[in-house]
């Protein structure tokens, strides 16, 4: 284990600091007497070295808040609204951030009273958040070259993340994203073959468990699914997680008796058969707890690094994950060095053999291990945990509105049948398919919270047309929400938080969403829009096709998740989904249902 922590690197950064500071004062007493005969008493020196440093501070926090206010009102517009926490510094709003389980709670309370843009303001940092369309436009696509994710959020991310595509600016950002494009063509993405195989896979592990009469983890069963399509889609070889066995709910012996049992995070037993069972089980745990580890760093905002003052939280999961992806990397830049390969299609990135993975592609561009690394480690986490999850909501919703899975069922048998692959162009005209997916989507957007900084100073439209532009200070962190935006009655009509996939075939389309698109962000917009949106799509689809040709129906048996992922009985009784629902969401850098999601489903003849 590293000695140098985030914790001790910031803590010795501020001795070093407060030392200077020190060392300044007395060197200017020394100075004051030798020039100027000027002899400062010790009491002097000692109030100066303890409260200098606050003073200054305090000060600069106010000549800068004195001048934000003048910079907007010569622009003619107004600071944002201001959150007045409870307790020094707005600390008890980091708190609120922490613990809010149900992830915008203290968010939507005070959009009630401040409007859908304020300045949060926690620990004196201008933190302005928004969930308004028009300004997430700005920040996405219309003002784009204002934005960037910045060094707040690289240094944070940067153990996990690298210099990959979702963690870079600038050129660095440019290079990622163009070595990756031309791998998520239409022709790339529509080869079905894979996805084929994987959901076989699971649709016979699936029959054999409710056979035997057990529910089972669906979230956990689709993120096998992804994992193996991703690693297959990205190295050319798959990590078989689906073929390793699957969880039972907690409290309930395993049936495949072997060597040992185990059990996983969430508590439930574990019946590993083959060391391929360990890797894919341990790779997908240090996932989790790599991407819990830095997206706790962002929402404890400046002060992370003192929660990790005994050790890096992400060293002992990275170290694992790395353990999978580095053999695979250096098996590709050997594969390519023995075939004089290397570096071939430097400057024409997109030309790619029919063949080529996107690892053999990016091996062409550089056998540099930290970007090949950082780039196919970045493109895994997209691919794996927002499809898995996403489809684990879809299962949810159709668990829940058996209605809406027997129009689906019926639109899936009159376009394909109940037992042909379905092919991109059934896909394509699948509406209702498209519009349950995007309905899901809207409601639970797995990347519900982002957030990038502003470089130069601009202004915002007022949400309230009356009132003037919002000014928004160069450096600001500008977090923004599309799962509140997706969520807000104004844009969206009166039943909002309704599950209602018609909402994007009928007259409420026309009404809401074609005059204001960006009012529907799931997979982001403007240059930075996900890569990857099509391939999800297909995916999805795909998968979801061939189960509901095998299923007639999904229940759910809430009662199986672990104890601490059971929905609150106080969640009962609140309006809109939180009441409604009864999953647990949890959020790392995407969000899931925390204890997963057990069903069982019933067979079709
Ligand atoms: C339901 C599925 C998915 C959703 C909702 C989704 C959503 C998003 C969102 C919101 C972003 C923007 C992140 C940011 O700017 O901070 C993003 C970026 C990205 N996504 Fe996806 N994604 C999905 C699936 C995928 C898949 C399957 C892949 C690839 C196999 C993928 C590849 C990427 C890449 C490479 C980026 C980075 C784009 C950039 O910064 O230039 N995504 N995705």
């Amino acid at each position: 284990m590293s000695f140098l922590t985030p914790g001790i690197i910031s803590i010795t950064q501020s001795l070093v600091f407060t030392g200077l500071f020190t060392f300044s004062v007395v060197a200017l007493r020394r100075f004051l007497e030798k020039s100027a005969d000027i002899f400062l008493p010790t009491w002097i020196l000692v109030s100066i070295s303890i409260l200098g440093l606050p003073v200054l501070i305090t000060c600069r926090i106010l000549f800068r808040d004195w001048r934000q206010r003048h910079d907007a009102a010569a622009l003619g517009a107004r600071i944002a609204p201001r959150v007045k926490g409870k307790w020094f510094a707005n600390l008890d709003l980091l708190k609120m951030m922490m613990n809010n389980y149900y992830r915008a709670d203290g968010l939507v309370d005070i959009m009630k009273d401040q409007g859908p843009v304020f300045n949060m303001n926690i620990l004196w940092e201008n933190m302005v958040f928004t969930c308004q369309p028009e300004h997430i436009q700005l920040i996405l696509a219309t003002d784009f070259g204002n934005y960037v994710k910045g060094e707040r959020f690289q240094r944070n991310m940067s153990s996990v993340l690298g210099s990959g595509v979702f963690n870079s600016d600038g050129d660095m950002w440019k290079f990622h994203r163009s070595m990756t494009r031309p791998f998520f063509s239409r022709d790339k993405i529509s080869h079905f073959d894979m996805f084929d195989r994987h959901t076989d896979s699971a649709i016979s592990l699936m029959k054999a468990r409710f056979r035997a009469g057990y529910a089972i983890d669906f979230q956990d069963l689709i993120g096998r699914f992804t994992l193996d399509s991703a690693t297959e889609f990205l190295f050319g070889s798959c990590v078989n997680s689906l073929a390793t066995g699957l969880p039972y709910p907690r409290n309930i012996a395993p049936i495949v008796v072997s060597n040992s049992t185990t059990s996983d995070s969430s508590g439930a037993l574990l019946s590993p058969s083959n060391t391929a069972f360990s890797l894919a089980h341990d790779f997908s745990n240090a996932f989790l707890e790599a991407q819990e580890a830095v997206s706790s760093r962002e929402r404890f905002s400046m002060i992370w690094p003192m929660l990790e003052i005994h050790k890096d939280k992400t060293e002992e999961p990275m170290k694992i994950i790395n353990a999978f992806i580095q053999p695979i990397v250096n098996e590709a830049v050997a594969k390519m060095k023995s075939q004089n390969k290397l570096g071939e299609t430097k400057g024409s990135v997109d030309k790619i053999d029919e063949h080529e993975t996107l690892l053999d592609h990016l091996v062409k561009q550089t056998d540099d291990p930290v970007i090949l690394k950082d780039e196919t480690l970045n493109i895994l986490i997209a691919g794996r945990d927002t499809t898995a999850a996403t489809l684990t909501f879809v299962v949810y919703f159709l668990s829940m509105y058996p209605e809406i899975m027997q129009r689906l069922r019926n639109e899936i048998l009159d376009k394909v049948g109940s037992s042909r692959r379905p092919t991109y162009d059934d896909i394509r005209d699948m509406k209702f398919l498209r519009a349950v997916i995007n309905e899901t989507l809207r409601l639970y957007p797995v990347v519900p919270f982002n957030v990038r900084q502003c470089t130069n100073a601009t202004t915002w439209p007022s949400p309230d047309p009356t009132q003037p532009p919002i000014y928004i200070p160069a450096g600001a962190i500008v977090p923004y929400s599309v799962f509140m935006m997706h969520r807000r009655k104004d844009l969206w009509g009166p039943d909002a938080e309704v599950f209602d996939p018609d909402r994007f075939l009928d007259n409420r389309l026309k009404t809401y969403l074609a005059p204001r698109p960006f009012i529907f962000l799931p997979f982001n917009a403007g240059p930075r829009i996900c890569l990857g949106q099509q391939f999800a799509y297909n995916e999805m689809s795909f998968i979801l096709v061939r189960l509901i040709q095998n299923f007639t129906s999904f229940t759910h048996y809430p009662e199986l998740c672990p104890s601490e992922f059971q929905v609150p009985p106080e969640w009962k009784s609140a309006p809109g989904r939180k009441g409604t629902d009864k999953f647990f969401p949890k959020m790392t850098l995407t969000m899931y249902s925390g204890g997963g999601l057990w069903i069982k489903a019933q067979e079709a003849d």
